[in-house]
């Protein structure tokens, strides 16, 4: 291996420190303590999971959590309700609604009944044109901590060719607006982009965003290029053993690549350190206080 690996786990415990001394200065001169409300509809087991680690986080970082869970089978009716107390609730900053959701819910509606100013999951029809059109705006969180990687290795993106393999509306096309208001050269590729492997091999800056574990072998990686891994697949291994993947073959990417972000450690805790940086955001902007420094695009 000769890549740099890009350590995610180490840049969010820094990201969560900076939020942590910044609440805390909110907390003593402005008696105001930011508030994060997260919506679990159902027993998925690995949105449990996320969830409960949000919860934490915002503790540790001196925010107050204020966690819904509901059945399974909820009604729409009932999670809309919820939402819009959330929404006249002046303690909540953010609200968070975990995805997926079960099938009999329309996530579109349920996302933009969120007021687009607490929508820290950045998922709300405002804050996508916003981010479009290169306004303020809330930033999803993945791609945001995608960005905040990069930015932390390179410095400058102006200039760089960058790949965004898939076009999901939480993770692709977000992570692509992002690095074209750096000034990078992008192309989003997806399932039927043509000669893939070819386009990929063009790329200074590769993220992908496609749920296939492993799919991007190294061969496919312009030498020195950075790959940032937004997958996170769970398969079993030859030995039997249960293990986490991303989208990318890490050994063979890491061989070529000039940096690399691993699966587990490297988007995924910036994901949750991204949610509290957004909603320290929106607390501050709520209360007509100056933007807190280097937690946005
Ligand atoms: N409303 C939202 N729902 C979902 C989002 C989101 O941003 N908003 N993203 C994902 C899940 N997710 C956060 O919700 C998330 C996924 C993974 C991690 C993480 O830290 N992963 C660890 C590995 C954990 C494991 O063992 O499974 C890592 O990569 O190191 C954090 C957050 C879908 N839903």
């Amino acid at each position: 291996m000769s890549a740099t690996i890009i350590d995610g786990k180490a840049i969010a415990a820094e990201l969560r420190a900076r939020i942590a001394k910044q609440v805390e200065t909110l907390k003593r001169d402005q008696g105001i303590t930011p508030g994060l409300a997260v919506v679990l509809v159902g027993e998925d087991p690995a949105s449990q999971i996320y969830v409960r680690s949000k919860g934490k986080q915002t503790v540790e970082a001196g925010m107050q959590s204020f966690e819904h869970k509901l059945d399974p089978d909820a009604s729409e009716e009932d999670l809309l309700a919820l939402i819009r107390r959330l929404n006249d609730d002046p303690a909540v900053h953010g609200i968070l609604v975990q995805l997926p959701l079960p099938n009999h819910l329309d996530e579109d509606l349920v996302i933009n009944t969120i007021a687009p100013e607490k929508d820290v999951d950045g998922f709300h029809i405002s804050n996508v044109g916003l981010l479009g059109t290169g306004q303020k705006s809330m930033v999803p969180c993945t791609p945001l901590g995608c960005l905040m990687m990069l930015r932390a290795h390179h410095g400058s993106l102006s200039g760089m060719d960058a790949v965004v393999i898939g076009r999901s509306n939480i993770v692709g096309k977000p992570m692509a607006q992002l690095l074209l208001g750096d000034s990078c050269t992008v192309t989003i590729a997806h399932s039927r982009t043509k000669d893939l492997a070819d386009v990929v091999r063009r790329a200074d800056i590769v993220v992908a965003a496609v749920g296939r574990p492993q799919m991007v072998p190294g061969d496919w990686i312009k030498p020195g290029a950075t790959v940032i891994d937004v997958g996170i697949n769970r398969i079993v291994d030859d030995t039997g053993t249960t293990r986490l993947v991303g989208d990318c073959d890490f050994d063979t990417c890491a061989a070529i690549a000039g940096a690399i972000t691993p699966v587990p450690g490297g988007v995924g805790p910036m994901t949750i350190a991204c949610l509290l940086a957004n909603t320290l955001t929106a607390c501050c902007r709520a209360n007509g206080f100056p933007e807190p420094e280097g937690l946005t695009a």
